[in-house]
């Protein structure tokens, strides 16, 4: 489930977040030393072979990785969602996907008719259709697709995806490229996916890291 920081809204003026010299790692480093910076609006994919850091450099900046040299910097104020490579999913929970949602932060909390009375993209269809069902009944395609949308319309500004492309098929790949274009401008996505035609519909840019 995304974790938003309960912060004020990041500064408009700046990048997001700055990564200076970074290396990162877990009981050693495995990823860098790198740097890069991401704006709002921008759309950012992490391609490199597997084991090449490309988590570790998320949860470096979400949480959870090792910090062995340089630095990260956020704008003050920015939130931060977060969806892992494999999100937890509870085995048994009463909760619901309005409940995921609502968990987001009230942008994403909402139904189609009152997000377009906002001037917010609205609900996809596919997706209202699972907010009233139990989480844990959910398919693991329905549970990520849920869990992007959530995370990329809730409160966050600063929004790190790791394979969100996760369980789904060739229909509702498509439909997460849309999900990323959608009010893009509110904030910054950082994406790992070794999907190379799925990075160039959805990336503003890609870094290749590993080489
Ligand atoms: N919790 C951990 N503790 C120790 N080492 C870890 C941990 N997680 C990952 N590693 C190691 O860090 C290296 C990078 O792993 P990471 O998962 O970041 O790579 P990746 O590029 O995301 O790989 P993939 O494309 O296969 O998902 C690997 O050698 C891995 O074994």
């Amino acid at each position: 489930m995304p974790k938003p920081a309960e912060s004020p809204a990041a500064a408009d003026a700046g990048p997001l977040l700055r990564v200076h010299a970074l290396q990162a790692g877990h009981a050693r480093p495995v990823v860098g030393p790198l740097s890069f910076e991401i704006a709002r609006g921008e759309v950012v994919g992490l391609w490199g072979r597997n084991g090449s850091g490309k988590s570790t450099l998320l949860q470096a900046i979400g949480h959870g990785a090792r910090i062995f040299g340089g630095r990260i910097e956020r704008a003050p104020g920015t939130r931060v969602a977060y969806q892992e490579q494999r999100p937890v999913r509870l085995s048994a929970s009463p909760l619901t996907g309005l409940d995921l949602l609502r968990a987001a932060g009230p942008a994403a909390d909402d139904r189609p008719v009152h997000r377009r009375q906002r001037g917010r993209p609205a609900l996809p269809t596919p997706l209202a259709a699972l907010l009233r069902q139990r989480l844990d009944r959910l398919s693991g395609g329905q549970y990520q697709l849920l869990g992007v949308w959530a995370a990329l319309q809730g409160a966050a500004d600063l929004v790190l995806l790791d394979e969100p492309t996760n369980n789904l098929d060739p229909h509702h790949e498509t439909l997460l490229v849309d999900f990323l274009k959608a009010d893009a401008d509110r904030r910054g996505v950082l994406l790992v996916s070794h999907e190379r035609g799925f990075l160039d519909a959805s990336c503003s840019r890609i870094l290749e890291i590993g080489t």
